[in-house]
């Protein structure tokens, strides 16, 4: 930033994902989703920088030299379905144009099979092939996000990153394309999606990853963290106890400002189970970084409720 200033958009992220598998990583607007994702694809803004090891196979994409990203990477081992997909799309060129081109340059599809193979992507994303041939500007949100998604789609990559990719969709629009992105996963290709919808988190994800200014404050099993015990990080607690279909209770207060974090738990100002061990940051067990996790119940009770 100006001045020298550094912030630190994600902090010690580590997590693993295997082939037909779907990590969900929630968390409030700010929380370093968008930007974790950037640094899988080489994406940074200019002005940042990223430390550590991404394995992508043998491959350790945040070491990885730009041509590397750009021949063998982005689009074929890991596609993207972008958050702004309609300043993602070429604005001077139509859907169908840019399906057709994305189709030859990841597929073996002939010439002459590239129209139909274009409209079946487009289905696969429920982008209307009577839009095809429109550009971005003449489409509403909802369709952008859809042409996004068929693009991101094509080259079936082993990796997908879908951020927030049903933003604009009605119920069964976000229905159809979730079901969608998790047969990417079913076919032994591996699913990160981030998004804001919880509900769409619980129908695709086998596993839930939570942040909280810049950290994952919990990753755990989808069955157990949206049904019981629920989750163990009391942010991820208060986060499912905010929607309006469970408690409808808001999490008082405001996320810190990634500039200007507190030494220890970041989320402590909020919690109501804090403490004064909170003024260190916890360690992670069990994959949950909290002094006061709720307590999970103990096996054999569980396995009699
Ligand atoms: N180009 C940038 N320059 C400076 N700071 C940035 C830049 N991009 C992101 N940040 C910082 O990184 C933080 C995380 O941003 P990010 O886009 O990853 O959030 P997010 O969790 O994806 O939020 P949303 O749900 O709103 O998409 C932001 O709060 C901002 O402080
Ligand atoms: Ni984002």
């Amino acid at each position: 930033m100006r001045g020298g200033r550094e912030v630190a958009a994600v902090t010690d992220a580590s997590f693993e994902l295997g082939p037909g598998e779907c990590l969900a990583l929630i968390g409030e607007s700010g929380c370093g989703k968008s930007v974790l994702a950037s640094a899988l694809l080489g994406l940074l803004p200019r002005n940042a920088a990223a430390t550590g090891r991404a394995l992508m196979g043998d491959l350790d994409l945040l070491a990885a030299d730009e041509r590397t990203l750009a021949r063998t990477v982005r689009g074929r081992r890991i596609g993207l379905v972008p958050q702004s997909p309609s300043a993602h799309l070429t604005p001077v060129r139509t859907v169908r144009s840019q399906l057709e081109e994305t189709v030859r340059e990841l597929t073996g599809v002939p010439r002459a099979g590239l129209r139909a193979a274009a409209e079946a992507a487009a289905e696969r994303a429920a982008f209307p092939v009577s839009h095809l041939d429109r550009h971005s500007h003449q489409l509403s949100g909802g369709l952008a996000q859809r042409a996004a998604t068929a693009l991101a789609l094509v080259g079936d990559a082993p990796l997908l990153l879908a951020d927030e990719p049903t933003t604009g969709l009605d119920r069964d629009l976000v229905d159809r394309t979730v079901d969608e992105l998790r047969r990417h996963a079913d076919a032994g290709r591996a699913l990160l999606m981030i998004t804001h919808d919880l509900a769409a988190a619980r129908r695709v994800a086998d596993r839930v990853a939570v942040m909280y200014a810049g950290r994952i404050v919990e990753i755990t099993g989808a069955p157990a963290f949206f049904g019981e015990p629920g989750p163990r990080h009391p942010y991820a607690r208060a986060l499912l106890d905010a929607l309006p279909e469970r408690a409808f209770t808001p999490i008082p207060g405001m996320p810190p400002e990634l500039g200007d974090l507190p030494a220890g738990c970041a989320f402590a100002a909020r919690c109501a189970r804090a403490s004064d061990l909170c003024g260190t940051l916890p360690a992670t067990t069990d994959g949950v970084s909290c002094h006061h996790p709720v307590a999970r119940p103990h096996p054999e009770e569980s396995s009699r409720a």
